[in-house]
């Protein structure tokens, strides 16, 4: 038994029809943490999320919720878990404050022990407390969502793509609640297409591509990728081997002439980089260089073909 707040192992899930949507995918999600899921379309993000949340059977492998196994203890897994789904979809007749009770109910959080009020406030929608949840704007549908999905004071909180189709206002208020829970002791797990806003938030991050597990390590770690630089040589002759040098990281032919030299920025500069090209006996014909930013590591972490 491991004190993560989620830990899965194995996982598979193969969809009727034959789709293998997870294959063997195992990580764990660090109590306190803000972990990001990160994944191209099509992924298996909201696979991995709807068997969590008990929507979807899993083939194979194990989670456990909070320490609760999903299959053993499928009530608990559920009680320690709020998820915030990527659909807006609301009954239109029944207000923001209504739709908190009914469910707390549904949860069976006693009357006493509700906190709708303060939830509605919590995402400055106290003043639509009374409305009509048709006459919300997006913006405030979707902070309902998270208010809905905190109803029973779950341990774990998901967001799954909370920020599709969100103005650059409203997702700033919805970071900094999200961070303000995280404080206050919430395990939070964000699944996003977008590493800039996991980059920003999440203290770990996973990335998953056809639905396997294909980099999962602290933010600051997969940051460090984006130190390499890149420098492109044409040189003064025809390349029949590749040039070696200690400071060249990795090193590849990009056309008769040219070479793609990636070096990391933190240990030496292009010049040093050139200057070693030199020494190898190639005369420079012309140069550009290459900045490697988190966009280029996910590409290169994702692009493996599906097997
Ligand atoms: N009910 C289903 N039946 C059959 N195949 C499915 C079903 N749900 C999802 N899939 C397939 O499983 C794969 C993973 O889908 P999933 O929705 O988990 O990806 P995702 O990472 O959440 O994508 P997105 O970011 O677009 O939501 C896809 O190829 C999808 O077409």
């Amino acid at each position: 038994m491991t004190d993560a707040a989620i830990s899965i192992q194995g996982l598979s899930k193969t969809y009727k029809g034959g789709k293998q949507a997870l294959t063997d995918v195992s990580l764990d999600v660090p109590r306190g943490s803000i972990f990001g899921l990160l994944g191209p379309n099509g992924a298996g993000k909201s696979t991995l999320i709807n068997i969590l949340a008990g929507l979807v059977t899993k083939s194979a492998g194990h989670a456990a919720i909070w320490g609760f196994d999903i299959d053993a203890h499928p009530r608990n897994a559920k009680a320690s878990i709020g998820i915030v789904p990527q659909e807006v979809v609301f009954d239109p007749f029944f207000t923001p404050f209504e739709m908190l009770e009914i469910y707390a109910g549904l949860y069976g959080v006693a009357k006493g022990q509700r906190r709708t009020m303060e939830l509605l406030r919590a995402v400055h929608l106290e003043d639509k407390a009374n409305a009509y949840a048709r006459t919300l704007s997006g913006g405030m549908k979707r902070r309902l969502l998270v208010a809905k999905a905190l109803v029973h004071n779950p341990p774990v909180l998901v967001l799954d793509e909370p920020t599709a189709g969100v103005d650059v206002e409203l997702r700033q208020q919805l970071w900094a609640y999200v961070r303000e829970l995280n404080e206050r002791g919430t395990t939070v797990i964000l699944t996003t297409h977008y590493l800039e806003e996991a980059e920003e938030l999440c203290d770990r991050i996973a990335i998953i591509n056809h639905g396997r597990v294909v980099t999962n390590q602290p933010t600051r770690q997969l940051l460090q990728l984006a130190q390499e630089k890149a420098v492109t040589v044409t040189v003064d002759r025809d390349l029949t081997t590749l040039p070696q040098a200690p400071c060249f990281e990795r090193t590849q032919i990009v056309g008769e002439r040219s070479l793609k030299i990636t070096y990391s920025k933190d240990k030496v500069n292009a010049g040093e980089v050139l200057a070693a090209l030199q020494d190898a006996g190639l005369g420079i014909v012309d140069v550009s260089t290459h900045e490697a930013d988190l966009e280029d590591i996910f590409l290169n972490l994702t692009r493996e073909p599906a097997v």
